[in-house]
């Protein structure tokens, strides 16, 4: 039976070849050569991280953790840090690299601790998805984490990180309002390049 990809004369996408064209400690740039739908060969700068583990599928997790308190508001615990690629503070939620031999899950809970002190709970996982496909490999999974805020571990949370970062309970609202300001300005082409 003939491939009906064939028929019409297009052609499976696929990768020919991986070439290293730079290296650092974090990250390496590679010219990805690739046969296109029309069946031409064409090359591709790719960014990729040099640290993924074995035996998973993500580069690291983004953790939205909600803290739930008697009396008050559920609120998100957000991030603030200086980002050396941007060149200043980002607000942000919680973030970090898949470690060797943890599971998503772990991650999330370990660099909550870290970045805010907090200890949390899972309560939802989402599959690995890729976040700038048209730069690079690197993959995320969104780790969903409830706070017990009323805890006693949780009343005064320490941060174990220095590095300039510190976090803040927002409430949904106001993050809400962010999230729906930026992705405003991305579909009205405010931020188009
Ligand atoms: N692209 C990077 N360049 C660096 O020079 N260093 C980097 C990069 N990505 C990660 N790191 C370093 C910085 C930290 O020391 C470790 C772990 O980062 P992690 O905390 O897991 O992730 P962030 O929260 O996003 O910093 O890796």
């Amino acid at each position: 039976m003939s491939n009906p990809e064939e028929t019409k004369g297009t052609t499976t996408p696929h990768v020919v070849k991986e070439e290293l064209m730079a290296s650092g400690n974090w990250v390496k740039l590679e010219k990805t050569t690739y046969m296109d739908p029309a069946g031409n060969t064409r090359t591709w700068e790719t960014v990729k991280r040099t640290t993924r583990q074995k035996n998973t599928e993500a580069d690291g997790v983004g953790i939205i953790a909600v803290l739930k308190r008697t009396l008050h508001k559920d609120c998100m615990v957000m991030v603030k840090q200086f980002r050396p690629p941007l060149g200043c503070c980002t607000l942000e939620f919680p973030a970090g690299l898949i470690d060797e031999g943890e599971t998503a899950e772990m991650t999330a809970l370990r660099e909550l601790k870290e970045e805010t002190g907090y200890r949390g709970e899972v309560v939802g996982v989402t599959p690995v998805t890729c976040l700038d496909p048209g730069l690079s490999n690197c993959t995320t999974q969104i780790v969903l984490v409830n706070i017990n805020g009323d805890d006693g571990e949780n009343i005064h949370p320490t941060q174990e990180l220095g590095g300039g970062r510190c976090f803040f309970p927002y409430s949904h609202v106001a993050v809400l309002k962010v999230l729906f300001y930026v992705y405003g300005c991305m579909a009205s082409g405010k931020y188009a390049r």
